[in-house]
C-alpha cells in the first residue's frame, strides 16, 4: 500500500470507530453544527491580490515533526492578524498530528474567517463531524475518492452548508472529478503518493481548470515570485503550511512572506 492508502484504511477505521460513538443527530445538536458559514468562495472570487490560506500543521508524514510546541489558537490568531484570508487546520492524528481539539480552539478564537478542515474525507459522516467542529469548508482528494463520490459528498457538503474545495494532482483527476457542486479547485503540488512537490503540475494545470472555478495552488511554495507567478495563471488561493510552521513564530513568518508579495507586485497590477 502506498502512504495514500494506508491513511485513507486508517481512517476508514476511524470512522467506524467514531460512528459507534457518536452519531449524527448528537453531532448535529453541538453548538458550532449551526453557526453561519463564512465563505472562502467569494472572497477569492474578487481577489485583487494573491490570497494566503495559512495551515496549521504539527507533523507530515513526508516531514516528520514540523513543530512540537505551537498552540493553534496562538498560531492561527497570529495568522488571521498578519491578513490571512482562511486558516486550514489538520485534524488527522496519526499521521498529522492534528486533532478536533487543535481545530475547535482555532475556531474559537477566530469566528469570522473561513477554516478548512484538513483531513481525507471519504464518507458523509465526516462532513457532519466538519459542520459539527465549525468548519466552513471540507476538502475532497480526488486520489482517493470516485468520481462518484466526489459528486455525493460534495452536494452532502453543500446540504449542509460548507463549501468545497476538490483537490487535484493531475489531468485525469481533474478531468474525472469535476463537477458543478465543487467551489474551488486545489491543484497539490506535492504528489500524495511519493511526497514530490513541484510548482509545475500548478502551471501544467491552470488552463485547464474552467474559470467558474477560483484555483488555488497548494503546498511546497514558498516565496513570493513564484506566488506571482502562478497568480499571473489564474491562481487566486496559496495554501501555506510548513513555510510558516517550521518557523519559532508562524504569524510573522506569513506577515514577512506577505510584504514580500506586496513588494515585489508585478508593476501591471499596480
Ligand atoms: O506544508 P505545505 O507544503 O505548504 O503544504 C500545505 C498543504 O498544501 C498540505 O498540507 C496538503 C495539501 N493537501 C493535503 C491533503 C492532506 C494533508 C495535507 C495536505
Amino acid at each position: 500500500m502506498n502512504i495514500l492508502e494506508q491513511i485513507v484504511a486508517n481512517k476508514r477505521r476511524e470512522i467506524a470507530a467514531a460512528q459507534a460513538e457518536v452519531s449524527i443527530a448528537d453531532l448535529e445538536r453541538r453548538p458550532l453544527f449551526s453557526k453561519p458559514v463564512n465563505s472562502l468562495k467569494s472572497v477569492l472570487k474578487t481577489a485583487q491580490m494573491p490570497a494566503v490560506i495559512s495551515e496549521f500543521k504539527r507533523q507530515s508524514p513526508s516531514k516528520g515533526i514540523i513543530n512540537g510546541t505551537v498552540r493553534p489558537e496562538i498560531v492561527t490568531k497570529g495568522y488571521a492578524d498578519a491578513g490571512a484570508a482562511a486558516l486550514s487546520v489538520l485534524t488527522d492524528k496519526n499521521y498529522f498530528g492534528g486533532s478536533f481539539d487543535d481545530f475547535i480552539a482555532a475556531r474559537m478564537e477566530n469566528p469570522g474567517i473561513p477554516m478548512l478542515r484538513k483531513d481525507f474525507v471519504v464518507d458523509a459522516y465526516q462532513l457532519y463531524e466538519a459542520r459539527a467542529i465549525g468548519a466552513d469548508l471540507v476538502l475532497l482528494i480526488a486520489a482517493c475518492l470516485t468520481p462518484a463520490e466526489v459528486r455525493d459528498l460534495s452536494r452532502k457538503a453543500h446540504d449542509l452548508g460548507m463549501e468545497v474545495l476538490l483537490e487535484v494532482h493531475d489531468e485525469a483527476e481533474l478531468e474525472q472529478s469535476l463537477c458543478d457542486s465543487i467551489d474551488m479547485v486545489g491543484v497539490n503540488n506535492r504528489n500524495l503518493k511519493n511526497f514530490v512537490t513541484s510548482v509545475d503540475v500548478s502551471l501544467e494545470l491552470a488552463g485547464r481548470i474552467p474559470d467558474s472555478f477560483v484555483k488555488i495552488s497548494e503546498s511546497g511554495l514558498k516565496d513570493a515570485a513564484t506566488i506571482w507567478t502562478l497568480f499571473e495563471a489564474g491562481y487566486r488561493g496559496f495554501l501555506i503550511g510548513e513555510t510558516f510552521m517550521k518557523t519559532g513564530d508562524p504569524a510573522a513568518a506569513l506577515r514577512g512572506l506577505q510584504q514580500e508579495i506586496v513588494n515585489s507586485r508585478a508593476p501591471k497590477h499596480a
